[in-house]
C-alpha cells in the first residue's frame, strides 16, 4: 500500500509512523486509518521493529475523526452498518495498536483531540510536548457518549476521567503527567530526540522477552476487567450515536461540529 495519510520511517529498531494531514489538524481520514492499519500489520511482521512510535507532523497529534469525510462516506448508514462499520475500524484500530505485539509510544504535539486522543491511549507510553493538550469534547459538540474505546478511566482514573469528559475541557501535558496518563512532558523542539531515545532504549531489551512483558501487562488489565468495559462501552457509545439528539446535531454539519469541538475543549 503506498501511504499519503500518515509517514512510515524506519530508524534502526524503532518504526515512526506519524499522521500526515497537517492542514486538516491530522484529522482522521477513512484512508488515514486503513493507512496506519496496514502500517501496523507490517510492522508486526517485520522483526527489525522492535518499537513503535505514533506521532503526528506539525503542529498537531490529531483532531480526532475526520469529521468531513465521515459525513460524507457515512451519514447515511443504518444503525446496523454504522455499528459493523465502527467497530471494525473506530474501536478495531484502536484495539489493534492496544494489541501490537511490541511497545507503542505516542509521540504527542498540540491537539489531541477525541480520536486522536484513543490513539494516544491504546498505546502503551505517552510522550508529550509542553504545548499539547488531550480532550474528548464530542459529548458536548455532537452529543455523543465520548469515543469509541473507553480508555480515559484506565488511565486517568475514575474521578478525572469524569470531569474531562462531563466538561468537555481539556487536561495539558503536564497535568496529563501528574495525573499518570503521560510517562514524560519535554519542550517542543526536543519532542523527536526524546522520543527516539527513549525508544532506542527500550529497543535494547530481547524481543521476545519484551512481547511476553506486554502481554501480561495488558492481561493484567484484562483481568480487572478492562476487554469487557470497552467492548461494553463500544455498544453505549454507537446507541449513543444513534439517537435524535445525535442526529439533530450531526445534521447541522461538519463545520459547525468542528467549531462546537474547538468551543467544548477550550
Ligand atoms: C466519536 C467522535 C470522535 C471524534 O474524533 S470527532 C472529532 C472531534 N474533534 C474535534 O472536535 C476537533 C475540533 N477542531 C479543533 O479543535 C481545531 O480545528 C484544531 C485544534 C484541531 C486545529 O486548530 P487550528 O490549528 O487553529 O486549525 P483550524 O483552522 O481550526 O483547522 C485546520 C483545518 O482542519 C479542519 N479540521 C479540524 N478538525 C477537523 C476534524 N475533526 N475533521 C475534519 N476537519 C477538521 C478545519 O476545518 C480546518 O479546515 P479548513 O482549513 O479547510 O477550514
Amino acid at each position: 500500500m503506498d501511504y499519503n495519510d500518515i509517514t512510515y520511517e524506519k530508524i534502526g529498531h524503532v518504526l515512526r509512523v506519524c499522521h500526515n494531514r497537517p492542514s486538516k489538524g491530522n484529522a482522521q481520514s477513512t484512508r488515514l486509518l486503513a493507512e496506519l492499519d496496514d502500517a501496523l500489520d507490517r510492522a508486526k511482521r517485520d522483526n527489525d521493529v522492535r518499537v513503535l512510535i505514533i506521532g503526528g507532523v506539525g503542529k498537531h497529534f490529531s483532531a480526532g475523526h475526520d469529521l468531513v469525510d465521515g459525513l460524507e462516506l457515512r451519514g447515511n448508514y443504518t444503525v446496523e452498518q454504522h455499528w459493523d462499520w465502527e467497530q471494525e475500524h473506530f474501536l478495531g484500530n484502536a484495539m489493534r495498536i492496544w494489541d501490537f505485539p511490541k511497545p507503542t509510544i505516542a509521540q504527542v504535539s498540540g491537539a489531541c483531540i477525541s480520536g486522536g486522543f484513543m490513539v494516544a491511549n491504546s498505546c502503551d507510553l505517552v510522550v508529550a510536548s509542553d504545548d499539547a493538550y488531550f480532550s474528548d469534547p464530542v459529548l458536548h459538540s455532537m452529543g455523543a457518549a465520548a469515543v469509541e474505546a473507553l480508555v480515559h478511566p484506565w488511565v486517568l482514573g475514575l474521578r478525572k476521567a469524569k470531569e474531562l469528559l462531563f466538561t468537555g475541557g481539556r487536561i495539558s501535558a503536564q497535568e496529563g503527567k501528574e495525573w499518570g496518563m503521560v510517562n514524560h512532558v519535554v519542550n517542543r523542539e526536543e519532542l523527536e530526540d526524546f522520543t527516539l531515545k527513549f525508544a532506542e532504549q527500550i529497543a535494547k531489551a530481547p524481543p521476545h522477552a519484551m512481547r511476553m512483558l506486554k502481554r501480561s501487562l495488558n492481561r493484567t488489565a484484562d483481568i480487572q476487567g478492562f476487554r469487557g468495559s470497552i467492548n461494553a462501552h463500544f455498544d453505549t457509545h454507537t446507541v449513543s450515536s444513534s439517537t435524535k439528539e445525535f442526529w439533530d446535531i450531526v445534521n447541522q454539519g461538519a463545520a459547525s461540529m468542528v467549531e462546537g469541538g474547538k468551543k467544548s475543549s477550550s
